[in-house]
């Protein structure tokens, strides 16, 4: 749990840095929401169920969906750009025998109302901040960068029909995950001709600019897109962290434009968090077309990766005073010094019933900064005595004179 708050603190701060909002959304949402035809893993994998009330119920896959149907709830009264955050759970419905996690956490950035690229470049931007705080460097992790529209532009140079490409998309992207010849397969189980296929796979192994505008010409939006994220990234100077690889289309049905993943340079690991641009997704849940973009951050891959450079943090429990009454009858004493510490903000244990033997190991274990000993000599005297556990230092000090050993 504390590893969890430290990484979680990060994704806050780093929110907080962009002025993004913290929002919540349901864990449970209609089915519904998450049915598309895509063929996504992560649809196949829904942990659905039927309610009491005879609905057919989800606990939610992922985030963006619960987003797009608030925002939309909104209407007029959104004002747009919207930059919203939240760390959700989110869960999938898979047979223990893979002994994967059913359930994990998940960091959203998303900023809705902005159809510039500019958007995309500030959430990659989020992304390098996180890893440079938790001491991750661009020799450890790369951020591969495209756009569906790479795609959509290849597809149309062999006429692609245009209701295949979510299809075509969620296929393309087990490149490099399973064999070129089952992606092979799969394509021309969808019609697509064999030459379309390997001009598509030839395409998606682009990985320069200049060659992407060789093959597709200069003057298509995939092309001036990513152009202008890459400038945007200068400016930023995260250069050194993002690479152009056509071969990144993600795994989620309704991306539209830019999109990109985090990896693992050393090739050990599942992708780290990914995102991208969805503008028609906003518009399913009523209204016209918003521009929206964003990415998801899982919690269990970026801890895999942070055990494999050694850059997991040292968290121990932390407690500023522990207080022990020597007798039981000065329990009501301890219980009055307890209180007044915590109302001046002190974190405070208040232990009885042990040997003082005991409280002393305790103290290490909980790493007390101060031992507040109730005795009643002392007591008698109106005092306490405090004990530094650092500087091992002890004082007899009047109840109205602890501030100063604090
Ligand atoms: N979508 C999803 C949900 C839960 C886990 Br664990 N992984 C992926």
């Amino acid at each position: 749990m504390r590893l969890r708050q430290w990484l979680f603190q990060n994704f806050r701060e780093v929110s907080r840095l962009l002025s993004f909002e913290e929002v919540d959304f349901p864990v449970l949402e209609s089915e519904a929401l998450f049915i598309r035809k895509a063929g996504e893993e992560i649809t196949q994998q829904l942990y659905n169920f039927e309610d009491k009330g005879g609905r057919r119920v989800v606990l939610r896959p992922e985030i963006t969906p619960s987003l797009a149907r608030l925002v939309m709830k909104q209407g007029k009264s959104a004002s747009f750009p919207l930059k919203w955050f939240t760390i959700g759970q989110c869960w999938r419905y898979e047979r223990m025998t893979r002994g994967r996690r059913r359930e994990h956490y998940q960091w959203n950035m998303d900023i809705i109302g902005i159809s510039k690229v500019r958007a995309e470049a500030e959430l990659i931007y989020a992304i390098v901040l996180l890893f440079e705080r938790l001491g991750i460097t661009a020799q450890d992790v790369g951020i591969r960068v495209s756009s569906r529209k790479v795609l959509q532009a290849a597809l149309d140079k062999f006429s692609i029909p245009k209701a295949l490409f979510t299809k075509v998309c969620v296929i393309v992207d087990k490149l490099g995950k399973i064999p070129v010849d089952e992606i092979e397969k799969e394509l021309t189980s969808l019609g697509v001709s064999i030459e379309a296929v390997k001009g598509i796979v030839d395409v998606l192994s682009l990985t320069s600019l200049a060659d992407l505008e060789g093959a597709l010409g200069s003057d298509g939006e995939a092309v001036a897109d990513l152009k202008k994220l890459f400038s945007l990234a200068e400016n930023y100077g995260y250069s050194q962290w993002i690479q152009f690889d056509a071969s990144v289309v993600r795994g989620l049905a309704y991306y539209t434009g830019i999109v990109f993943e985090a990896f693992d340079r050393e090739g050990k690991l599942r992708a780290i968090c990914g995102g991208g641009r969805y503008d028609r997704l906003l518009s399913m849940f009523g209204g016209d077309e918003v521009p929206a973009c964003g990415f998801g951050f899982g919690d269990a891959v970026i801890i895999e990766l942070l055990k494999e450079k050694g850059l997991l943090p040292d968290l121990l429990q932390k407690v500023d005073c522990i207080v022990f009454p020597l007798d039981a009858a000065l329990e009501g004493p301890a219980s009055t010094i307890a209180s007044s510490l915590r109302r001046r903000g002190q974190s405070v244990d208040l232990v009885e019933d042990r040997r003082l033997k005991w409280v002393f190991k305790h103290c290490e274990r909980v790493n007390a900064s101060r031992l507040i000993l109730v005795g009643s000599s002392e007591w008698e005297r109106g005092m306490v005595r405090v004990k530094n556990l650092s500087t091992r230092e002890e004082n007899d000090v009047k109840l109205d004179e602890l501030d100063q050993f604090l």
